[in-house]
């Protein structure tokens, strides 16, 4: 594995990043335990966001995490049914949620078809949920305060599309340009299904540390532009920020058009 300024870590294959990337993940999830006794991480949906949850759930070291005192919720969410083989909540429930028994009363999905009219009614019930959780949230002196409609997220993961999108933020969309709110409803969106429910960037943005995880030569481009400095509206992955983090956590043939310039300090 190399590391490069910028926060960009460049591991060797697919397997390697996912099981780097879980390690990762616990010993975050374990330093934010050890400081304010719960954590609360935002995971996402895609073939690398869902096998990094599953070499977590692999890891001898998952032990080390109490998983009863962890909160889960969704940077995005397909609008469909709840049992859909296409939910990403599912997908997580298989992969990581079950295995590792965590608390479902603290796995905040987005309702899917059957508990909303609309993937506009599921996007104002999920921004609920979120301000109600921040309400309720008691943080130890000395955690800054954030957006007061948001819980703290500790860690938010995000994978990343071969046209650069990130949740459901897509490149030129509405979504991506909205500001002022913490979630929004996606219509006619690029990826199938067409209706989402997304965080905001700006929501995105509150995270403390934000991971982005991506695999594959066809994410290449979307790579070498979002790190190169592009714009978010063209290329939503450049504006994912974490306040304290950023992270890009990258296999080699995602890396494959990283700027030069990039590369050049790295050990
Ligand atoms: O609901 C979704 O589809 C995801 O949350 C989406 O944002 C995903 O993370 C990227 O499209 C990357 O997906 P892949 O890793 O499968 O390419």
């Amino acid at each position: 594995m190399r590391h490069f300024p910028n926060g960009v870590s460049i591991h060797p294959d697919f397997e390697a990043l996912c099981s780097a990337t879980a390690g990762r993940m616990i010993t975050k999830l374990v330093d934010v335990q050890s400081r304010r006794g719960e954590a609360t991480v935002v995971l996402t949906g895609g073939t690398a966001g869902i096998a990094v949850l599953a070499a977590v759930a692999a890891a001898p070291a998952r032990t080390a995490v109490d998983w009863r005192r962890v909160n889960f919720w969704w940077g995005d969410e397909r609008f469909v049914a709840a049992e859909s083989e296409e939910r990403n909540a599912l997908a997580a429930w298989r992969a990581m949620l079950e295995p590792l028994g965590v608390d479902p009363s603290r796995v905040h999905e987005v309702p899917g078809t059957g508990t909303a009219a609309d993937v506009e009614a599921a996007a104002a019930a999920y921004a609920a949920d979120l301000a109600a959780a921040a309400g309720a949230e008691e943080l130890p002196a000395g955690f800054a305060e954030t957006d007061p409609r948001l819980p703290r997220f500790d860690l938010l993961l995000l994978g990343v599309g071969p046209d650069a999108h990130v949740a459901s933020l897509f490149p030129e969309m509405a979504g991506v340009r909205t500001t002022g709110e913490t979630v929004v409803a996606v219509r006619d969106a690029p990826k199938p299904p067409p209706e989402r429910v997304s965080l905001t960037m700006e929501a995105i943005n509150s995270a403390e540390e934000v991971w982005l995880v991506v695999a594959g030569e066809d994410k290449a481009g979307a790579v070498g532009l979002a790190l190169a400095g592009a714009g978010q509206v063209q290329v939503p992955a450049a504006g994912a920020q974490g306040r304290a983090k950023t992270r890009w956590l990258v296999d080699q043939a995602a890396a494959s058009q990283l700027p030069e310039r990039l590369l050049e300090s790295g050990n």
